[in-house]
């Protein structure tokens, strides 16, 4: 007869231990084993479920995007579902997205989609007035722009994909960078100017400069003056750090493009070594900026209030740091902990990447032109001394009276972005527009800014042609793209609008996801041209100005062999 225990044991862990050793002993062990089988099952079972469930979830919302999609205007998918045959063909052959995209904005309108793939849909917005919407509603990145930044630079909370994730170090940085202008962009940019001819003399032929490595020798020691303090430039690691960053960029987009990272490639163990050894040059000039700015002990102690006294008063050595974490404090020390130290490296490696490669390529634009417009440049010229006259350096509010030279920064920005194409996604939520337009959430969205920063319907007949009157003419608000925060000292308002063409500009993108460093970049770049127009001429090199000439226009600079240069030395 069964005992009452024999009765609990099966499928019982206590009946099994109760049941103990001796005669039922064998019992115990053959439950054991049931046991764990049944265990082994139910696991087996409910990852079964749980796979099953998540293809299930990604099938519903890969039909509803399909749905949504497809009650967009664009071409006919292939029969297969798969990418649009004409893109992927533009793809293959390196071509003209810029012109695929006008076509089809030719023909189906305003808004239009494509399939990449059969889960991947491409939105292209040409319409300014939707794009604004489009920007603000849309709040997040890419993940691939996100991927790409954190292979590259590691843990960030400035440009990864999710808005949430970004809002509060986007804030820290505007009020950093806004300060920064006020204080220190005046004292530092003739000697930003000294710094970087110091260097070049020493890399470079003496009789000529490369265009593009100049302005990005430029645009480098810009941007890490302003992020570094005055520490940046005696750093004897700069020019290493430069090359190094300049290779990690060119690479990043490619080796986070794998869906796996492909650690078996010696390639890419390479590049995630260059990564590395990158991190560590950062983590050395954030050492040298705290110590000879003297806020190491300040950020040691965290204090929100002595933070705070030093971004009020900037002369006390402000660097990034100081001002990312003085900031930090003031917006939200009572809802979370201080930026990580890795955080702070890598939103500094990113700041430097993309401030680095964009405003060298807005500075090169602006000397080329220089360069093969002697007209232009005696104009500029003449605006600047007449402008800064008696002043011995030149000040923000200097600058700000040259309008001619802030419509020529804006114009070549228009003409020349930084990128074909401004990218985002909302990534949870579809984008509800005014129009009626539903477009779902995971949408590659796109706005080909050529098209719209060249429609001749806002910009006028001549929007192809290199002309800064196009930010002079009363219908564009010159002083909200240079200056939104900032009247003159005599408090007028220099560009009257009637009409703002501001929606039609974009270089810097708009938005909830707009580019931080705007005004510091177009004012930051307009002192710095200032200063060099002040002492130096910029001429073409004789070899290569007839072909220059000849090979110009507006549509076609991106493609031109890199200009050489001679910066010649005025005599006062
Ligand atoms: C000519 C120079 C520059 C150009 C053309 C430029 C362009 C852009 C563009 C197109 C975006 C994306 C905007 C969007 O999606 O709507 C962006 C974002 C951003 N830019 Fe710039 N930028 C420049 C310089 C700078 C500088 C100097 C800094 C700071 C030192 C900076 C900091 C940022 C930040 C923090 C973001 C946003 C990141 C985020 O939301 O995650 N930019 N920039």
């Amino acid at each position: 007869m069964a005992s009452p225990i024999d009765s609990h044991a099966p499928y019982t862990l206590l009946g099994a231990l109760l049941s103990g050793g001796g005669a039922s002993g064998g019992g115990a062990r053959a439950f054991l084993r049931d046991y764990a089988q049944r265990g082994t099952n139910a696991m087996l079972w409910a990852s079964l479920l749980a796979v099953t469930w998540l293809l299930v979830l990604r099938l519903a919302a890969l039909l509803r995007l399909r749905a949504l999609g497809s009650r967009l205007p664009g071409p006919p998918a292939s029969p297969l579902l798969l990418s649009d045959p004409g893109l992927a063909a533009v793809c293959r052959g390196a071509g003209d997205i810029t012109g695929y995209l006008s076509k089809l904005h030719g023909s189906y309108g305003p808004v239009v989609r494509l399939w990449l793939g059969p889960s991947q849909l491409l939105v292209s917005v040409k319409d300014s007035r939707i794009i604004k919407e489009l920007l603000t509603k849309a709040e997040d990145k890419l993940p691939l722009t996100g991927k790409t930044y954190n292979l590259a630079c590691g843990k960030l909370g400035l440009f990864i994909s999710s808005f949430e994730k970004v809002r509060s170090r986007r804030e820290s940085l505007k009020l950093f960078l806004d300060e920064k202008l006020r204080v220190g962009a005046s004292g530092s940019s003739f000697k930003i100017i000294q710094v970087v001819l110091d260097r070049i003399d020493s890399i470079m032929a003496r009789d000529f400069l490369d265009c593009s490595s100049f302005s990005q020798h430029m645009a480098f020691n810009i941007v890490g003056s302003a992020l570094f303090g005055d520490a940046f430039f005696d750093w004897s690691d700069a020019s290493a750090y430069e090359e190094l960053m300049m290779t990690v960029a060119k690479d990043a987009c490619f080796w986070a493009s794998y869906a796996v990272p492909p650690f078996w490639k010696p390639d890419y163990r390479r590049y995630r070594t260059l990564c590395a050894q990158l991190k560590i040059l950062t983590q050395g000039i954030v050492a040298k900026s705290r110590n000879e700015n003297g806020v190491l002990n300040l950020i040691e102690q965290s204090s929100c209030q002595t933070s705070e006294r030093m971004i009020k008063d900037p002369s006390r050595g402000v660097s990034l740091l100081d001002g990312m974490i003085s900031s930090h404090c003031l917006n939200e020390a009572a809802e979370r902990p201080l930026s990580s130290e890795e955080e702070i490296c890598g939103n500094i490696m990113g700041l430097m990447l993309h401030g680095t490669s964009t405003c060298a390529n807005l500075i090169g634009n602006i000397l080329t032109r220089l360069a093969l417009y002697p007209n232009l440049q005696c104009q500029l010229h003449s605006e600047i001394v007449a402008c800064c006259s008696g002043s011995s350096e030149l000040k923000i509010d200097d600058v700000l009276r040259v309008k001619f030279l802030l419509a020529t920064v804006c114009e070549s920005a228009r003409l020349f972005p930084a990128g074909p194409l401004l990218q985002r996604c909302s990534l949870q939520q579809d984008v509800n527009l005014n129009s009626g337009i539903t477009i779902p959430a995971g949408a590659i969205l796109v706005v080909p800014l050529h098209l719209v920063q060249m429609d001749t319907s806002t910009w006028g007949n001549d929007a192809c042609q290199f002309n800064p009157n196009h930010f002079l003419k009363k219908d564009i608000n010159l002083e909200e793209i240079v200056a939104p925060a900032q009247k003159s000292s005599n408090g007028s308002n220099f560009f009257t609008d009637v009409f703002d063409k501001k929606e039609s500009f974009l270089p810097f993108g708009s938005g909830s996801r707009a580019c931080v460093g705007q005004r510091f970049a177009v004012l930051g770049i307009a002192m710095l041209i200032a200063s060099l127009l002040c002492s130096y001429e910029v001429q073409p090199h004789p070899a290569l100005s007839k072909e220059m000439e000849s090979s110009v226009d507006s549509s076609s600079l991106h493609h031109l062999p890199n200009p050489k240069i001679i910066l010649k030395k005025r005599s006062i």
